[in-house]
């Protein structure tokens, strides 16, 4: 009998609903597997903002390293939390069918809407893209930084911090608050971040190469891939963590892909977005694609500013 799959995951409710998702996956498909919960340097330091640590390998260098030495098979992780270059020693081998990418308001009160502005608005978030995305579209929107997993932002919202969360769906439906629903933002508007929405696993070069397939036929869904290598492509060009604010979506069209995406800068004063249209076989090209308009039409120039404001 062939051994059991080792799944690596960082600890959080939202990592252990994804590692409990691909283990079901691997089941529906009659492979056996285990779940390794591991601690990260990200874990640790809740308390600070993301971008001022440096976003690089801070929730993953742990997972890797437990790769390399084979302690694990796999490492689950939010796509969208996943850098666009990895180290040349891991690849993404798969991505789960994706749910809704979009953006949405959560919150106790009733009738809160973006739209409204006649109300004063408060919103909590820590992402430099939806902040800037507001101050961009809904300037009478005010926001205040707001951290933690989704049960403390919660708690932080009821004691009367802000009136609404912006949040991205995909984490709010794994979690169990979708009544707490009060708003599905526009993904023209609030254009989600790259990966937003699907479970990518990471493996090392060196796994198995048997067990790689097995592993992908179970668990990857090649339409949701399509579209995330060719958003990831364009990340990659714009070398953005998540504390740059780019956003991209790709559709899959009857082997068609289309992505929009572009940037905005940290004021909200400009914002930059193209759509692209291409092959659903060449998706990494059409990333590069929509990256050389983006930088083109000025977004090297809202990059350098960001880089310069952040250093
Ligand atoms: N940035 C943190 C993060 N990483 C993944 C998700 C949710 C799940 C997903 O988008 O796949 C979230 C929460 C959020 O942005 O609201």
């Amino acid at each position: 009998m062939s051994r059991k799959i080792k799944i690596g995951t960082r600890g959080s409710k939202l990592a252990l609903w994804q590692a409990y998702h691909v283990e079901e996956l691997l089941k529906k498909a009659g492979l056996e597997s285990e779940i390794v919960i591991i601690d990260t340097k990200g874990d640790q330091i809740l308390d600070v903002s993301i971008s001022k640590i440096g976003s690089k390998g801070v929730f993953t260098q742990e997972l890797e390293d437990q790769l390399l030495d084979g302690r694990i098979d796999i490492a689950v992780h939010s796509a969208k939390d996943m850098q666009s270059n990895l180290a040349e020693e891991f690849e993404l081998i798969a991505f789960t069918e994706r749910e809704k990418e979009n953006d949405i308001l959560l919150s106790k009160q009733k009738g809160i809407s973006i739209k409204n502005t006649t109300q004063s608005l408060v919103l909590g978030t820590s992402s430099t893209r939806r902040v800037a995305t507001l101050k961009h579209f809904y300037p009478h929107v005010k926001t205040v930084d707001v951290r933690g997993n989704l049960q403390t932002r919660i708690r932080k919202m009821e004691e009367g911090l802000c009136d609404a969360l912006l949040l991205a769906y995909a984490g709010v439906h794994r979690m169990g608050y979708e009544e707490m629903i009060a708003e599905y933002l526009d993904l023209e508007e609030f254009t989600p971040a790259v990966g937003q929405g699907s479970v990518a696993i990471e493996a090392s070069k060196a796994l198995n190469s048997e067990l790689k397939e097995q592993i992908i036929k179970a668990c990857n869904h090649p339409e949701t891939e399509a579209r995330l290598r060719a958003e990831r492509a364009y990340l990659r060009v714009l070398e953005g963590g998540c504390s740059i604010p780019v956003f991209a979506l790709a559709n899959w069209e009857k082997g068609k892909l289309t992505l929009k995406g572009g940037i905005v800068s940290l004021d909200g004063k400009k914002r930059i977005s193209f759509e692209v249209l291409g092959d659903g076989s060449q998706p990494e090209a059409l990333g590069n694609e929509l990256a050389e308009k983006v930088l083109a039409a000025g977004g090297k120039e809202i990059l350098d500013q960001i880089k310069k404001a952040q250093s």
